[in-house]
């Protein structure tokens, strides 16, 4: 296992602590409110007397990975696969996020391939890892890590690669508003670090053919 997973993984693979000082959603609605009167508005109006509902309803869909276990998603191996043993690579799952500083949305595109050994998972898995991690608070590096990290732990495989490609609207719509920069992650382990492989996967992502 590669260095930086291996350091990473303990914090990352478990699902999120389920601690007991949660607030009440009357407390989440009333935060809500704050912010309606911190952005210069007025909660009591008409058109917002449900926004803090609806927020509140909201957050449970942007960060319903904190419920989320890796485990549960990667536990169903198929094991006959007649010996294949060459790359599954699925491309082009499409994510939203928000980045843990400004609680603001990134989005674009996740890579993800590997070298199976004991067996593969069902395809749909590996986007479902993807929604696990994107829907928590997230820098992407942090979640370019965790998705290699887990499936590393569960699959065993001869090498993992993930790539991320996302913009980031806290780099768009505010601070330096440079709408339109991409941000490129990658983590390779196992057979990926020769770059020989590094360059078959970047060229799968880029072309769909080695
Ligand atoms: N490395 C990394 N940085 C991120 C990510 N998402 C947002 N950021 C950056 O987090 C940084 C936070 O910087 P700070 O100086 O603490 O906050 P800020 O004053 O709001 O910074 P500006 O965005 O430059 O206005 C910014 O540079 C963001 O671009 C991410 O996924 N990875
Ligand atoms: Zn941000």
């Amino acid at each position: 296992m590669n260095d930086v997973v291996k350091s990473l993984s303990p914090r990352l693979i478990p699902a999120a602590d389920k601690s007991d000082d949660r607030p009440t959603r009357e407390e989440a609605e009333a935060a809500v409110r704050t912010l309606l009167r911190w952005a210069g508005d007025d909660p009591q109006r008409e058109g917002l007397l449900e926004t803090p509902k609806r927020v509140a309803k909201a957050f449970k869909e942007f960060y319903s990975g904190y419920e989320d276990d890796p485990k549960d998603v990667l536990n169903k191996i198929f094991a006959e696969v007649e010996g294949y043993d060459d790359i599954v690579l699925v491309r082009d799952i499409p994510f939203y996020s928000h980045c843990e500083h400004h609680m603001v949305p990134f989005y674009g595109m996740a890579h993800i391939a590997y070298y199976p050994t004991k067996g593969v998972v069902g395809l749909s898995k590996l986007a479902r890892l993807v929604e696990v991690y994107a829907r928590r608070l997230q820098t992407q590096e942090t979640m370019t890590a965790q998705i290699a990290a887990a499936i590393e732990q569960f699959l065993e495989p001869r090498g993992v690669a993930v790539m991320i490609e996302a913009e980031h609207m806290c780099m768009s719509m505010r601070g330096v508003q440079k709408a339109g920069a991409m941000t490129i992650t990658t983590q390779f382990t196992g057979a990926f670090n020769d770059a020989a492989e590094q360059v078959r996967f970047l060229t799968l992502v880029r072309h769909g053919k080695a």
